[in-house]
C-alpha cells in the first residue's frame, strides 16, 4: 500500500507518517524542505522518540519528494496512492491545492484525502480549493473518485533540535479521528485512526479544550515574558486563568454535545498534565504562532467566548483576557504577529480585533475585550 503524505515536518513525521508505516503504508513524503526531503531520501528511515521514556519507533520504508522542484514526481505519486493525507498547516492548503489537483484529476481508482490540521473543515476546506483549480471534466472526475473526510488530529509535538535533522520527539498521547461519511470506497485501516460517523463533538472538544487551553498558556505566557508553555503552566497565576478559559469553553461543550461535567473536568486535567510535561519543551512561540488565524471567528478563542455568552449568558471573562493577551502578541519572526502589530498600530488593538474576528461595535464580546485590554495596558 502506498500513502502521498504532504508536509514532513512535526506531525508529518512525528504522528502521520509514523502511523502510516506503522500500518503497512509505503509513505512518501511531499514537502518544499530540500534538507528534509534529501535526508529523507538519504536515510529511508527516521527515529519518533517517545518523551518522558527510553521508548522510540523507527519509521523505515518512506521516501521524499521536493513538491517545487519535481512537480512530475507528485503527480504520478498521487496518481498510485492508496491514500493522501496533509500537515502542512490550514494557510498552506490553498498552495498545495493545484498540484494535489494535477494529480487527483488522473485517477480512475477511489481515494481518501485527509487533512490533518487543527481546523474545523479541513478537508472538505481542501476539496474547494482543489475545485477551485479544476475545469468542468477534471471537477467530474474528482468528485467521482476523490473523497475528503474531515479529521481531527491530536498530539503535541514540540519544534524539533536534535542532531539528526529527521528525529522527532512527540508526547506518548496521541488521538487521530476521522469521520466516515466523505469516504470514497473502502475505509482506511490504520492501528491509531478512530472511525466516526460525526467528528463535530470530537473536533470541537479537541479544538476548544487542548487549544484554547494551550494557546491561553501561550498568550498569557508571553505577556508575562515565559519562555515555553510548562513555565507558563508553572506561574499559579495563568495556571488559574487557563483552568479558567477551559471552564468557560467546557460550559459550551457540555451544554452542546452532552457530556458530563466529570467527564469533561477528566479531559481537561488530562490536557493541563500533557502541558505540564517536563519532558517536552514547547515554546510559547510555537504554540502561539499565527496569531491573526488563532483570533479568527471559528477559531480556539473568539468561537468558544461567543458561544459561552451565547449559551449562558455569562461574561467570558478568561477567555477575554486571553483574546486581550493575543493583541499584545509579539514575535518578530512569525509573519502574522507581525502583521497583527501593524494592523493594532494603524486601528488600535480593539480595532485590530474587530477587523479579524469579524465583529462589530455592538457585539458583546468587543466590550469585554476592551475592558481586558484597559486592565492589561
Ligand atoms: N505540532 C503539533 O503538535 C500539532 C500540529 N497540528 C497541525 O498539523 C499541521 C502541521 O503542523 P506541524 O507539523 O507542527 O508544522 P511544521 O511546520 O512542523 O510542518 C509543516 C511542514 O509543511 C511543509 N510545507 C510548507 N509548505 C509546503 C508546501 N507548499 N508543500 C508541501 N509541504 C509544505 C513545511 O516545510 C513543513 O515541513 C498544522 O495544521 C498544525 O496545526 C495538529 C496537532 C498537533
Ligand atoms: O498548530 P497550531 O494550530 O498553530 O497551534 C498550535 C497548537 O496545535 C498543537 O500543535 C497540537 O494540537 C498544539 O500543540 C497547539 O495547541
Amino acid at each position: 500500500m502506498k500513502a502521498v503524505h504532504f508536509g514532513a515536518g512535526n506531525i508529518g513525521r512525528g504522528f502521520i507518517g509514523a502511523l502510516l508505516t506503522k500500518a503497512g503504508y509505503h509513505t512518501t513524503f511531499v514537502d518544499v524542505n530540500d534538507a528534509l526531503i534529501q535526508a529523507i531520501n538519504d536515510k529511508g528511515t527516521y527515529e519518533v522518540q517517545l518523551a518522558g521514556s527510553d521508548d522510540s519507533i523507527q519509521v523505515s520504508d518512506v521516501s521524499g519528494i521536493n513538491s517545487s522542484k519535481e512537480k512530475e514526481a507528485v503527480i504520478k505519486a498521487i496518481t498510485e496512492a492508496d491514500l493522501i493525507t496533509t500537515a502542512v498547516g490550514p494557510a498552506i492548503l490553498s498552495i498545495i491545492a493545484p498540484l494535489l489537483k494535477d494529480g487527483l484529476a488522473l485517477r480512475s481508482e477511489e481515494v481518501n484525502v485527509i487533512a490533518c490540521e487543527n481546523m474545523i473543515g479541513g478537508s472538505e476546506q481542501l476539496k474547494s480549493y482543489v475545485l477551485d483549480h479544476a475545469d468542468e471534466a477534471e471537477a467530474s472526475t474528482i468528485q467521482s473518485n476523490v473523497g475528503f473526510p474531515n479529521a481531527a488530529v491530536d498530539r503535541i509535538v514540540p519544534d524539533q533540535s536534535h542532531a539528526d535533522l529527521l528525529t522527532v520527539k512527540v508526547e506518548p498521547y496521541f488521538e487521530w479521528v476521522v469521520e466516515t461519511a466523505h469516504i470514497k470506497g473502502q475505509e482506511p485501516k490504520v492501528e491509531g485512526m478512530t472511525l466516526v460517523e460525526d467528528l463535530t463533538p470530537y473536533i470541537e472538544r479537541k479544538l476548544f479544550t487542548v487549544n484554547t487551553g494551550h494557546a491561553a498558556a501561550a498568550y498569557l505566557g508571553r505577556y508575562k515574558g515565559h519562555k515555553t508553555i510548562k513555565q507558563a503552566m508553572d506561574d499559579q497565576d495563568i495556571l488559574t486563568k487557563v483552568n479558567g478559559a477551559l471552564k468557560e469553553s467546557g460550559a459550551v461543550l457540555i451544554e452542546k454535545y452532552g457530556f458530563t461535567p466529570d467527564e469533561h473536568q477528566k479531559y481537561i486535567d488530562t490536557i493541563i498534565g500533557r502541558f505540564l510535561n517536563p519532558d517536552l519543551s514547547d515554546e510559547v512561540t510555537r504554540v502561539g504562532r499565527g496569531p491573526i488565524r488563532k483570533l479568527g471567528p471559528k477559531d480556539r478563542l473568539v468561537r468558544p467566548a461567543s458561544e459561552y455568552m451565547k449559551w449562558t449568558g455569562k461574561s467570558p471573562d478568561y477567555l477575554a483576557e486571553v483574546i486581550a493577551a493575543a493583541l499584545f502578541y509579539s514575535n518578530e519572526a512569525d509573519e502574522e504577529a507581525v502583521k497583527l502589530e501593524e494592523k493594532a498600530g494603524q486601528l488600535g488593538r480593539l480595532g485590530a480585533f474587530k477587523e479579524i474576528a469579524e465583529l462589530s461595535d455592538e457585539a458583546p464580546l468587543v466590550q469585554v475585550v476592551e475592558e481586558k485590554l484597559k486592565q492589561l495596558a
